[in-house]
């Protein structure tokens, strides 16, 4: 089986370097005329299935957005995963899960294993408690090519208390990077992080030899001319920026949807060239 890593690389070799977020916000379904219900969860997924899945490298569909309409929102999410697979698109589920190790294998049964309905390609996990007890993840994820992102510097303003924190010597961020990269030395590129566009994160990402997940693109503020700068030490064949509302506000036409994702796709292209 394929490393995750290769695959990414390969992904984004033909589909470019922007991950298209699929995040159905209640004010997006109301400002695309559907309904914050089932039915309205149901087209928004539809709309952003035939936008995005042929053409994008990666869709990240946030599970936070899905989760609130229970059972018919997580079936949406299952048609989001498998659509978006199998029109040919990487998916990332941002789940963000984190927890003890045994607890652990069962969020890594229900994101990295075939026999679940919620199976995708990566999934975001947080190691606040200790990268050791992301194992379990790691180990469902290694022998299926799939993929583990680890939280190190996130995009928002409150995650400096905790990622600058000094841990003997280095940054808590540093120290999960390092953890990373350490994974990764097999070659295989299972870990990958997440290091927020729209700031200096002061990471050292050399060694990584995975992919960087690099949100904050659009809504949050950053603009693809800062990815150079932020990211000038890193190898910029592993970086994914994301962008979620920045592109979806476009909706609800496919077409105006896809082009939204294309033009911001290109930006980044250019600009990291
Ligand atoms: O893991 C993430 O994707 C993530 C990490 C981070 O540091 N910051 C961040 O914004 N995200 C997610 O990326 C998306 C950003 O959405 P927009 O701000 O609409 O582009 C949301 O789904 C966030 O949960």
């Amino acid at each position: 089986m394929t490393g995750f890593g290769p695959r990414f690389r390969a992904a984004v070799t033909a589909r470019g370097r922007l991950c298209a977020g699929i995040d159905p916000h209640v004010d997006l379904l109301q400002s695309w005329g559907l309904g914050a219900d089932p039915a309205g969860l149901d087209r928004f997924a539809d709309i952003c299935i035939e936008a995005f899945g042929s053409v994008a490298a990666v869709v990240k569909p946030q599970v936070a957005f899905f989760e609130p309409f229970g059972a018919a929102g997580l079936a949406t999410l299952e048609r989001v995963i498998a659509g978006c697979r199998d029109a040919g698109a990487l998916v990332l589920a941002d789940a963000k899960r984190g927890d003890i190790g045994s607890t652990m294998a069962a969020y890594a049964r229900a994101w990295l294993d075939d026999s679940s309905p919620l199976v995708s390609d990566a999934v975001t996990v947080s190691p606040y408690l200790g990268f050791g007890s992301l194992e379990p993840a790691l180990d469902a994820a290694r022998p299926a090519g799939r993929g583990v992102f680890v939280l190190a510097r996130t995009s928002n303003p409150e995650g400096a208390s905790v990622q600058l924190a000094d841990a003997d010597g280095r940054s808590v961020g540093q120290r999960i990077v390092d953890a990373a990269a350490a994974v990764n030395t097999d070659g295989a590129g299972t870990v990958g992080v997440v290091v927020g566009a729209t700031r200096a994160h002061g990471l050292d990402l050399t060694a990584l030899a995975g992919p960087i997940l690099a949100p904050g693109l659009g809504a949050q503020g950053a603009r693809a001319e800062d990815l150079g700068p932020v990211f000038a030490e890193a190898d910029l064949d592993w970086l994914l920026p994301a962008s979620s509302r920045g592109v979806l506000r476009a909706g609800p036409d496919i077409g105006a949807l896809r082009a939204s994702f294309e033009a911001a796709r290109d930006e980044v292209e250019s600009a990291l060239s």
